[in-house]
């Protein structure tokens, strides 16, 4: 799809969610897909949330090493229930269904902070933790990440960028193109199927106190005994 100006465009309609697919495109990209109202319900329940910084969860610091020190926090049930009953998608469910011998459906969706300084590095989201009472882990299947801030500059930094293999590498560390570079745009959604490296560029000081906030999480799937 290409606008006026001739620039290709990745982004999809709200109209044309409902016959997206994951199958047929694994990075999906909606602009303006929460209103005003909405992205402020959200703010403020950010604003009311118990933050934890990266350099208090040790467990996660050890996996994304000098990222700055963005937060995290756990998303209240009110908002995790309105935040769900917009993403009733067809895309999703019809992903997620695809998978053989599912034992169960799992998400798990935090809010998170970055400030000036703050980046995540290159990850492919395949970390899944470990194996608990002999049940492997749960599978992601669809990463979402979606923001909420009220304003964003492009100097401002913080896109993610998401890559693909580059055709016939041979070394062991994957030798990556990028194919998306998204700006996080205030309420914006991006979901990608996983595994796929991608990663969050470092906030710019330009951004002086404003905060790169999201919520973001991954639909997952189990699939019983231990291998
Ligand atoms: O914030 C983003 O744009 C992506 C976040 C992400 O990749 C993650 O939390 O695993
Ligand atoms: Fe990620």
């Amino acid at each position: 799809m290409s606008d006026a100006t001739g620039v290709a465009l990745s982004t999809t309609q709200l109209s044309e969610l409902p016959s997206f697919s994951f199958h047929r495109n694994p990075v999906l990209v909606v602009e303006n897909f929460w209103s005003t109202e909405e992205r402020r319900f959200f703010r403020e329940a950010m604003n009311q949330a118990q933050w934890k910084s990266l350099s208090s969860l040790p467990n996660v610091r050890d996996d994304f090493p000098d990222s700055g020190d963005w937060a995290k926090a756990e998303i209240g049930p009110a908002q995790g229930q309105r935040f769900l009953s917009r993403l009733q998608l067809p895309c999703i469910q019809d992903y997620i269904e695809s998978f053989p011998n599912i034992t169960g459906r799992h998400l798990g969706f935090s809010y998170y902070s970055y400030r000036a300084g703050d980046c995540l590095l290159t990850h492919d989201d395949t970390d899944q933790g470990h194996p608990m009472a002999g049940r492997q882990a749960p599978l992601r299947r669809i990463a979402l990440v979606t923001y909420f801030h009220e304003e964003w500059r492009s100097d401002w930094g913080g896109e993610l960028i998401i890559y693909a293999k580059r055709p016939g590498h041979t070394s062991e560390k994957p030798d990556l193109i990028p194919t998306h570079c998204i700006e996080p745009r205030p309420g914006s959604l991006v979901m990608f199927t996983v595994p796929r490296f991608h990663r969050v560029c470092r906030v710019d000081p330009t951004a002086g106190p404003h905060r790169r906030l999201s919520i973001a999480g991954w639909f997952m799937t189990e699939h019983g005994e231990a291998l």
